[in-house]
């Protein structure tokens, strides 16, 4: 599933986030990559467990964890301290698969990246190219959106950001543990869960949407890992 999560971030927190990171240090983005990554990656980033970046990064896991369409989308057992980063003047990140296995900091236990993040920190209108392209079964898809919004894909498709040649794009990214690992599980189990709201809407708890609730938690019982 592929799926828009609009007003992650206030138009408030835009504004400070830019702020600091017109100040920030940025490192060459290749650092946190492998060599098929490396070899297509040119982009900035801030480094990884940076002052700026741990606090940053812990602003934009709580508003996601407390975002309902994220938390139902993305049903998340563990979230990576977000990255933060940057393309200008022609930079760009090529045809890549998000590694499966990573590691938060020295000797810590390594986590899965089930669903990939990205948050959007800067508007539209303020760059030129800098698309991210996702290919999924179902073809290609082109996202670019308004600061603070986010795109929520499955860490198994192929994508790439497009080179930015006129401004600066500015976003942070992030993986998601899950704890249904299967993209087309999580799928319908999302889409349940919208549905039952919608009907909980209309008809209140009635004994159908009793029933529904608990087809829905019976299914995580047999999907989800903890
Ligand atoms: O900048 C983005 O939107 C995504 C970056 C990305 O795909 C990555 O760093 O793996
Ligand atoms: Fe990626």
């Amino acid at each position: 599933m592929i799926l828009h999560i609009p007003g992650v971030l206030t138009p408030e927190q835009i504004r400070q986030f830019r702020e600091r990171l017109a100040q920030a240090d940025w490192i060459d983005g290749r650092a946190s990559v492998g060599s098929q990554g490396a070899a297509v990656k040119r982009n900035r980033q801030l480094a990884e467990g940076s002052p700026l970046a741990v606090e940053l990064g812990g602003i934009v896991a709580r508003a996601l964890t407390a975002n309902p369409l994220f938390f139902a989308a993305a049903l998340p057992l563990r979230i990576l301290p977000p990255y933060f980063n940057g393309y200008a003047g022609g930079e760009t990140y090529g045809d890549h698969i998000d590694g499966a296995i990573r590691v938060a900091s020295p000797g810590a236990a390594p986590l899965r990246a089930d669903v990939s993040t990205t948050v959007f920190l800067s508007e539209p209108d303020e760059y030129d190219g800098g698309e991210l392209i996702v290919t999924d079964a179902y073809g290609t898809h082109e996202v670019k959106l308004p600061a603070g919004d986010a795109i929520l894909y499955p860490s198994t498709t192929v994508h790439r950001v497009e080179p930015v040649t006129r401004g600066e794009r500015l976003a942070s990214f992030l993986w998601t543990q899950s704890m249904v690992r299967d993209d087309w599980q999580r799928t319908m189990l999302f889409e349940l869960d919208q549905n039952i709201q919608s009907v909980r809407a209309a008809h209140g708890d009635s004994p159908a949407t009793v029933g529904l609730t608990g087809h829905y938690h019976n299914l995580l019982r047999m999907w989800a890992e903890t």
